[in-house]
């Protein structure tokens, strides 16, 4: 089935200036910053990322991407960074949605849910009734030794997500794995509010021009 409104797109990986000008020239709705991680090629510096904050023009929106899970850590680590919007890439205790609320009142927060099988259904809408603002739906693995959060590019079950979008009252991005080939079929069997791409529009690690704006057309359709 067709989407009926614009999909949303979150561009990943930012690692320079200059590429989030070209996501933001390109069509991006949103930017991700990937902070400190147990694994993944990603990363980088708080000092950057603040940089790239300041750099990015409203209304995009800047995500940070933490894996901290205590409060103090999570606001130590939004302040060092000036992001707009928290994306918690591990699980956090129920609570941490309403302190994060009572101490950064204007942050949003997306909380990751890791999809392994049906059992991630209730765990993301647990998420949205503690108080998270959307989710990002990814193909991490939080169970392993060295944990998996996120940058993958591995796609997991698409009818285990169309599960969660159906049920979410909050909007839901797709992540993980999606490139120019599974595109469009991401978007008829998810449904989601927004897209999360990291590796599929990058080569040799860097920002692909040709693959962005293919990937913008492919998405919205001209
Ligand atoms: O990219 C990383 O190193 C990373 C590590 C840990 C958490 C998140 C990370 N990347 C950011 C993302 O959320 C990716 O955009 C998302 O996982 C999708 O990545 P991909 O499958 O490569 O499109």
């Amino acid at each position: 089935m067709e989407s009926q409104f614009r999909v949303r797109i979150k561009i990943c990986c930012i690692s320079r200036v200059d590429e989030a000008r070209l996501a933001v020239r390109l069509g991006a709705d949103a930017l991700g910053l990937v902070g400190r991680m147990p694994s993944g090629p990603g990363i980088v510096a708080d000092e950057l990322a603040a940089q790239i904050v300041q750099a990015t023009p409203p209304p995009i929106a800047t995500f940070m991407l933490t894996s901290e899970t205590t409060v103090d850590e999570i606001v130590a680590h939004q302040q060092r960074v000036g992001a707009n919007t928290i994306q918690l890439v591990d699980a956090v205790q129920p609570e941490t949605y309403a302190v994060l609320r009572a101490k950064l009142p204007a942050i949003k927060l997306v909380q990751v849910i890791h999809v392994l099988d049906e059992r991630n259904i209730d765990e993301a809408l647990r998420a949205v009734q503690h108080g998270a603002n959307a989710l990002l739906l990814d193909s991490g693995n939080p169970t392993l030794t060295i944990k998996e959060l996120g940058g993958t590019g591995r796609v997991h079950n698409w009818q285990v997500s169309r599960q969660i979008v159906a049920q979410s009252p909050v909007p839901v991005f797709l992540a993980g794995g999606l490139n120019l080939a599974n595109v469009r079929e991401a978007i008829d069997t998810v449904q989601p509010f927004g897209l999360d791409i990291c590796s599929g529009v990058r080569t040799n690690g860097n920002l692909d021009e040709q693959k962005l704006d293919a990937f913008m057309q492919l998405v919205h359709g001209i």
